[in-house]
This record gives structure tokens, sequence and C-alpha cells, in this order.
């Protein structure tokens, strides 16, 4: 065994309210069939942050692989950013929005493959509130959902459920929002202020069809009402959204400002209620080992500059 070359594998065990230890065992097992020396490390909601981060300093591992919903996934993202590490990805969340974005098999043995293989792909990351943000971050409606699901202890696609209902009932939308770009300033009302590096919800709605997870930009998106119709069309690969449902501003740098205190969430986990948010693009990628297919659809990367 190369005693060298680690793999860690991080695992938050209250994630999707699903049993982890299938997982563990075969992504162990994985491991030592590639002559790996492996590592588990359990989140336990409480300094992982840091305990990750001097693993990676002790083993010094080329790979780390994260079992967990997206908010695990974006805090180790940041641990292994700008270091020569690929981040693997085992989606076990609720709903697990990069790996609806990444397109990853729904088989544990297919996503150990990718999580395993050679092909990464260099994301952009973005810089929201001075957080890291991988996916889909947003003022409104969504956020306040996440927070009624993490304050009702029912964890699971059942705990989101049993939350949307009411959360539209009671949320005091619409909100009124002031985007500030290299563009200008722009002034729009609606349910939901988007902040998108990615196209996908972990629902699987596509809400930023046009967006690209390497082109150095994200989009702002605001959906302006509850429209049915428009809603039902985003779970189609590419919908054609109205104007009149949502509107779109690509940019490198953002910065909104709310009339009231609006719920906040980045990578499904929800923040705060808060009034401004800037959000820029960062220099740094992140890699990520990703389907081949995945890869071949963006290795067209756009040349730009930040
Ligand atoms: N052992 C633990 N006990 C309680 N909470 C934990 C533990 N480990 C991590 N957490 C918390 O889990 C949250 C992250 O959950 P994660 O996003 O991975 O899963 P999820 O919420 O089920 O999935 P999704 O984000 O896809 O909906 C963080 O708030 C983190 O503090």
């Amino acid at each position: 065994m190369k005693s060298e070359n680690y793999i860690l594998l991080v695992v938050n065990p209250i994630a999707g309210d699903s049993e982890k230890d299938t997982i563990i065992a075969a992504v162990e097992s994985e491991a030592i069939k590639r002559n790996y020396s492996f590592q588990l490390y359990k989140t336990s909601g409480k300094a992982d942050k840091k305990a990750i981060n001097a693993l990676i300093e002790k083993l010094k591992p080329t790979r780390v692989l994260v079992a967990g919903g997206d908010g695990t996934i974006s805090m180790v993202a940041d641990c292994v950013l700008k270091k020569d590490i690929i981040l693997g990805i085992i989606p076990a969340g609720s709903a697990n929005g990069m790996a609806a974005n990444f397109e990853l098999p729904q088989t544990l043995s297919q996503q150990i493959e990718i999580a395993f293989s050679d092909i990464a792909l260099a994301i952009d990351i973005l810089i929201i509130n001075e957080r890291i943000c991988l996916h889909i971050a947003d003022l409104g409606i969504n956020a306040e959902l996440i927070k009624n699901y993490e304050n009702s202890g029912i964890r699971g696609k059942l705990g989101y459920f049993l939350q949307s209902i009411p959360t539209l009932i009671n949320s005091e939308h619409p909100f009124y929002f002031s985007i500030e770009t290299e563009e200008g300033i722009i002034e729009e009302s609606g349910i939901l202020l988007a902040i998108a590096n990615a196209n996908k919800f972990g629902t699987g709605a596509t809400i930023n069809p046009h967006g690209k997870i390497n082109d150095g930009k994200f989009e702002v998106l605001i959906f302006k009402n509850l429209d049915f119709f428009e809603i039902v069309k985003t779970i189609q690969e590419k919908p054609e959204m109205s104007s009149d449902f949502v509107r779109v501003i690509s940019t490198k740098a953002a910065k909104i400002s709310c009339k009231t205190k609006i719920p906040f969430q980045i990578d499904g986990e929800f923040l705060e209620e808060i009034t401004s948010v800037t959000a820029i693009v960062s220099k740094n990628k992140l890699k990520v080992a990703v389907p081949e297919k995945f890869c071949n659809l963006h290795t067209i990367n756009a040349n730009y500059e930040y």
C-alpha cells in the first residue's frame, strides 16, 4: 500500500436522513482496491471545517470524497480549494443540487467510479457575503422553505414537502430588490432572487438553463411571481421561461440590497435574514470529479478575464 497516497472520506451522518454505513464500506473497499490509504471523518456539526483542514494538512490526500448534502459538499470544497486535490461527490443529502447539476448517476457503484476517476472539471466558485457558493444562493421563498425545514426537525424529502404549503401561505412576498452590476442598477420585485453558478435546484428544477459552471460568470435571476405554468416548465432540461416570469442578469459581480430583511441561503443551508448581499466570481477554481459526458460538454471553455 502507498501509505503516502491518502483518500479522505468526509461523511455527514445525518444528511438526507439515510444510513451511511453502506457508502463508507463501499468507498473504503474501492480505496483499498486502488492502493490508497483510507481515512474516514464523520461530521459532528461543530468545528468540522477546522478538523477537516487539520486532516488534509496531516495526510496530504490527493483526493477528498464527500458523502452528504450540499451544505457538507460546500464546506469540504472550501477546505480543498487552492490545494491540488480533486473533490469526489457521493450525493447523500435531502435535495442533492450539486449532484443534479453534475449529472451524477443514481447508483452508488457508479457514483464511486466517478468520484475515483481522473476526469475532473475546474469549476467556478462564487464568494457571497464572504462565504463560498458552488451552486445556488437565494433570497426569498426558497430560503424561507429551507429555514422552515431546518426548524421542523423532520429531515429528508418528506420534511421539505411538509413545509412547502405553510411556507407559501405564510411568506411575506413580494420582496423588493435593488441589483447593482457593471451594467448599472436595476429595481425589481419578486418572490425569489437566485444567485446561480449552476443550473438546477436540488429538486431538479432548472432555474438557470443557460448558465455555465466554468464560464467565469454567474446569473442573478429574479422570479417575479408564482406562475404555475412557468414553474412546471422548469422540469425540462432547457426551459424557455417568459420574461414576465423571470429576469436574468449575467455578471461577474453583483450587489443586492433589499428594503426589508429577507431569508437567505447558500447551497441549501439557511443562513439568516438579511438586507444586503455581495457576490463575486472567485479566481480560484475547484477541481471536481464529474461524468465524462458532463466534462465534455464543458471543454470548450470560454476565454475570459476576471
Ligand atoms: N453529526 C451531526 N449532527 C447534527 N448536525 C450535523 C452533523 N453533521 C453535520 N451536521 C449539520 O448538517 C448540515 C449540513 O447538512 P447537509 O447539507 O449535508 O445535508 P442535508 O441538509 O440533509 O441535505 P441537503 O443540503 O441536500 O438538503 C450542517 O448544518 C451541519 O452543521
